[in-house]
């Protein structure tokens, strides 16, 4: 599902990425570790097309995503690629359902399929009763869960997550992290989460370790 060919980042003199390769499997959950400045939110963003390799290739599902341009590239990460980050960046002025629907808005969908799917999704998040809620009146661990149904509400070929649970406490981080196992159960959803949590980053199917640039082991 995706797939890193020698991927290396350079910042001016600072070789960040030094040539990493994988291959993360559809329904996988995939955890990226190392310790601060290791390179790991480079390479998650470089993987997510939010930012370029300065050599190698991406390929999700086939597209090489390196080469894709402009409204290509926003059309291809609007529809098929879904962010989950460490600060829920909901828009504060919208409810829950509306922060929900949005992605498939932009999408093109109508407002009746963006708001039975982001329903559908809330539902299942435990969210029913918080749909009319404004980001300021959900907890951390709620906000979380409507990010997390954002991110799932054009069905999305990838999920990436940036040290998703980083601002809650140990109980919502489980439940995050448990969250995301149910999901690959129920839709065989493909997670890759970067995090600096060794005991959350266990309940993955494979943990890529990072350091200075370059997996050390897997
Ligand atoms: N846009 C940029 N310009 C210059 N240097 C950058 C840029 N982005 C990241 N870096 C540098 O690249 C290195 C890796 O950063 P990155 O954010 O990928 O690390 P990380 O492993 O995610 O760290 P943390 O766990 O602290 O978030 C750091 O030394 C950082 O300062």
């Amino acid at each position: 599902m995706v797939i890193g060919k020698n991927i290396e980042k350079k910042f001016g003199d600072l070789k960040v990425l030094k040539g990493i390769d994988l291959n993360i499997e559809k329904g996988e959950i995939v955890t990226i570790l190392g310790a601060s400045g290791a390179g790991k939110t480079t390479l998650l963003q470089i993987l997510g097309s939010l930012d370029k390799p300065s050599n190698g290739e991406v390929l999700i599902n086939g597209t090489n995503i390196s080469s894709l341009k402009g409204n290509q590239l926003a059309r291809f990460r609007n529809q098929h690629i879904g962010f989950v980050f460490q600060f829920h960046q909901l828009l504060p002025e919208f409810t829950a359902l509306e922060n929900c629907m949005i992605p498939g808005l932009i999408a093109g969908k109508s407002e009746k399929d963006a708001g039975n799917r982001a329903l559908k999704l809330l539902n299942y998040l435990g969210l029913s009763d918080r749909l009319e809620h404004k980001p300021a009146q959900l907890s951390g661990g709620e906000k979380q869960r409507v990010a997390v149904a954002r991110a799932l509400v054009n069905d999305p070929l990838v999920v990436f997550a940036d040290e998703p649970s980083g601002n809650l406490d140990s109980k919502n981080q489980d439940e995050l992290m448990d969250l995301f196992v149910d999901l690959r159960k129920q839709f065989n959803q493909t997670f890759i989460i970067v995090t600096h949590d060794r005991h959350l980053a266990e309940k993955a199917d494979r943990m890529i370790n990072i350091v200075d640039g370059v997996i050390v082991d897997e």
